[in-house]
């Protein structure tokens, strides 16, 4: 085991920064999560993957409280921070029309307190671009800027929804790069991503979303030792079953 790979895992296994426990939720009969129990860890990177429509939104969504559970419980930390959860939803759509310093003042003047515009800006690499407008920024350096966003108020915990999508690998590197230094810097950053070798190479801890439930999860390379397998694509395969991401009709 490499230095890296040391502290890596003594990081996803140090002290949960939200814990989820026997989560139900689902929409108009059909059971999207049953049961599931999961831990964000602080200063680690949890990816959270699974197949299209195995609910991996609907739960970041109840983690950040725009949805409430039907039942279980999610608990947060007490913290001193403006916000506990920053979130990047899958579909934001900044204004094209403002200029990323803009951008991220808007999203600030909502919140009391936390880093000023230009530090968040530079915490995820954004500083030489400040005057950009938003539209004349790349699919990756809208995606930061959808990072920085999340990052208004300095919060302990961070909710990403598929930040990389259909950025090529080098952008898609960086990306995880930024998320990397941010849970080093101590917060609790949960992500969910369909790029497998991204979070095999990235995450710290895996969690293994299907049918409604959570088929494995911990710190990447004790998932895969677990389960026999070479690659998170093989334990995705492994525990995915056939009718992958199909859900629970109640009652059915
Ligand atoms: N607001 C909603 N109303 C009704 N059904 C919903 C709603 N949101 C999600 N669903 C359904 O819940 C299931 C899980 O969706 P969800 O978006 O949480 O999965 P996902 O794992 O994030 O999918 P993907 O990887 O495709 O983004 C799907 O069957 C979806 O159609």
């Amino acid at each position: 085991m490499t230095a890296t790979d040391d502290t890596r895992r003594r990081a996803a296994e140090s002290t949960p920064v939200v814990t989820v426990t026997d989560l139900e939720h689902g929409y108009d009969g059909l059971c999207v999560l049953d049961g599931v129990s999961l831990s964000v860890p602080t200063d680690a990177v949890t990816a959270l993957v699974g197949p299209n429509g195995s609910g991996k939104s609907t739960l970041l969504r109840l983690v950040t409280g725009v949805q409430a559970p039907q039942s279980g419980t999610i608990t947060l930390p007490d913290a001193d921070a403006p916000r506990t959860v920053g979130y990047l939803p899958q579909s934001l759509r900044p204004r094209d029309g403002f200029t990323v310093r803009q951008t991220v003042e808007t999203y600030a003047a909502l919140v009391d307190g936390g880093p000023g515009t230009d530090d968040v800006l530079s915490t995820v690499g954004l500083d030489e671009v400040t005057d950009e407008r938003v539209d004349a920024l790349s699919g990756g350096m809208r995606r930061l800027l959808g990072v920085a966003i999340a990052l208004v108020g300095d919060p302990p915990v961070l909710v990403l929804d598929e930040p990389t999508s259909g950025l090529d690998p080098a952008m898609t590197a960086r990306v995880f790069d930024v998320l990397s230094d941010l849970a080093a810097a101590g917060r609790g950053v949960l992500v969910a991503s369909h790029d497998l070798d991204a979070v095999g190479t990235n995450a710290d801890r895996v969690v293994l979303l299907d049918q409604g439930t959570v088929q494995a999860q911990g710190p990447a390379a004790t998932v895969l030792a677990d389960l026999d397998v070479r690659s998170l694509s093989d334990a995705f395969e492994t525990t995915v079953a056939d009718d992958a991401g199909v859900t629970v009709r109640h009652g059915v």
